[in-house]
């Protein structure tokens, strides 16, 4: 489709004060005609606009109801054999059948052998898949050095050394454990409200061993097609074995090791088999060498029991809120770098901030430094703090609100 994105110029007519009464009739007549013309224009161009907007329209509408269905039923996987005539040969993962089956009709030019597609429960072809290492790509990051120190975390100096042992300790000193013939706790579960530094704390000590950071989020896992999620628990043990030293990091782990519920649909047995698959790779783990596994929570009531068990998640540490020492310590680290006033008084702003995370307190100093900006000042001043504390507050409802998280 052609649409030239510039209107016709709006005609101007043009009477020269010399012109005779006919000639200035005339140049009247010619200016009508071109209005016309441009008129004419602009109504044959709003018409293929609205025909365009229809166009889009049902496609919009038929993209919905794909959406609708895909929403609702659950997906398998199955790989394009072959396209014949009468549909495509389709064969599922997992059991391996041969079905011959139709895609959907927007699908249907783009199917080749080979495609891994998802397919839902009367085998219908819902949608292409991306390649395999995409959808790994979205569930694991993998950094070489993750470029955060203990000396970034504020406030939990204590779960700092009990990381320390359980993960750092083991990672370069393996041998003393053999000399004095203790096992390493198998993994490390770090558990408490949200925004208090547990993915810190996990990437800071993958940075102090010099071990590759391997993060998987345990909501990414869930929302895979069935068959994916174990298969990306395998890999990431794979992945983490290839990269030794490492720690691998489940972040939300809950999304996959809730307590058992009684409802038994489809996405229920996945989440089970995503944990299962786990739960065996953490059995295996003592071959394993130099790997080391943490997981975090917000929601440590709900996980199942199984995952705490002796030789899995054998170490539990709670990450609490900050007091107001770990409020100070985290709003001087987060404005070091800040041009601060010298009279501005950390300790009173830590006093006023009960209730409020690490991750609350990095934005109210970014929050106040904005707030000198738009004042064009490049001191940051006492007020600022309390503005951007306001600021918060009001996007995060009451006080009462920043301080009941659901934990
Ligand atoms: N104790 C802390 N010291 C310094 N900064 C912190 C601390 N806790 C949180 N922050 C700030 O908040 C951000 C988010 O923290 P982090 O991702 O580690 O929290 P989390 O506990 O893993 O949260 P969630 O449970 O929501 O994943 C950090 O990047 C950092 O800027």
């Amino acid at each position: 489709m052609s649409h030239s994105p510039s209107l016709p110029d709006r005609p101007r007519l043009e009477l020269d004060p010399e012109m005779s009464e006919a000639e200035r009739l005339e140049a009247i007549r010619q200016h009508y005609r071109r209005i016309v013309h441009v008129n004419d224009e602009l109504e044959d161009r709003l018409e293929d606009a609205q025909g365009r907007r229809g166009d889009l329209k049902s496609d919009v509408d038929e993209l919905k109801r794909e959406n609708e269905v895909l929403k609702t039923s659950s997906l398998y996987i199955a790989s394009v054999e072959e396209i014949t005539d009468e549909g495509v040969v389709i064969k599922q993962h997992g059991n391996n059948q041969e079905v011959l089956t139709q895609a959907a009709t927007r699908l249907d030019a783009d199917l080749r052998p080979g495609d891994r597609v998802a397919i839902n429960d009367s085998f219908a072809i819902q949608q292409t898949l991306d390649d395999e290492t995409d959808s790994r790509a979205q569930a694991m990051e993998v950094t070489e050095s993750p470029d955060v120190e203990y000396a970034d975390i504020g406030g939990i100096d204590e779960q700092i050394r009990e990381v320390r042992e359980a993960v750092e300790d083991p990672l370069e000193n393996p041998e003393q454990f053999e000399a004095v013939g203790v096992e390493p706790p198998s993994g490390v579960l770090l558990h408490g409200p949200p925004g208090t530094g547990k993915t810190m704390l996990a990437k800071a000590v993958a940075n102090e061993s010099d071990a590759t950071f391997i993060k998987m989020a345990g909501s990414e896992l869930v929302r895979k097609f069935i068959g994916e999620g174990s298969r990306l628990v395998r890999d990431l043990f794979e992945l983490a074995a290839e990269r030794e030293p490492a720690v691998i990091f489940i972040d939300e782990i809950d999304a996959v090791a809730s307590k058992r519920t009684d409802s038994k649909t489809s996405g229920d047995a996945e989440v089970q088999r995503t944990m299962m698959q786990l739960l065996s790779e953490m059995d295996g783990f003592d071959e394993r060498g130099e790997i080391r596994i943490i997981a975090a929570t917000n929601r440590f009531d709900m996980l199942d029991e199984a995952i705490l068990r002796p030789g899995r998640f054998d170490r539990l540490i709670e990450v609490p809120e900050p007091d107001v020492e770990g409020r100070e310590r985290i709003l001087e680290i987060h404005s070091q770098e800040m041009n601060v006033a010298d009279d501005v008084d950390v300790s009173e702003i830590a006093a006023d901030l009960e209730g409020y995370s690490g991750a609350d307190i990095a934005s109210i100093a970014t929050e106040a430094g904005m707030f000198a900006i738009r004042d064009d000042r490049t001191e940051v001043v006492q007020e600022d703090f309390e503005r951007a504390r306001e600021k918060l507050q009001d996007v995060e409802g009451t006080d009462e609100q920043v301080i009941h998280y659901q934990y």
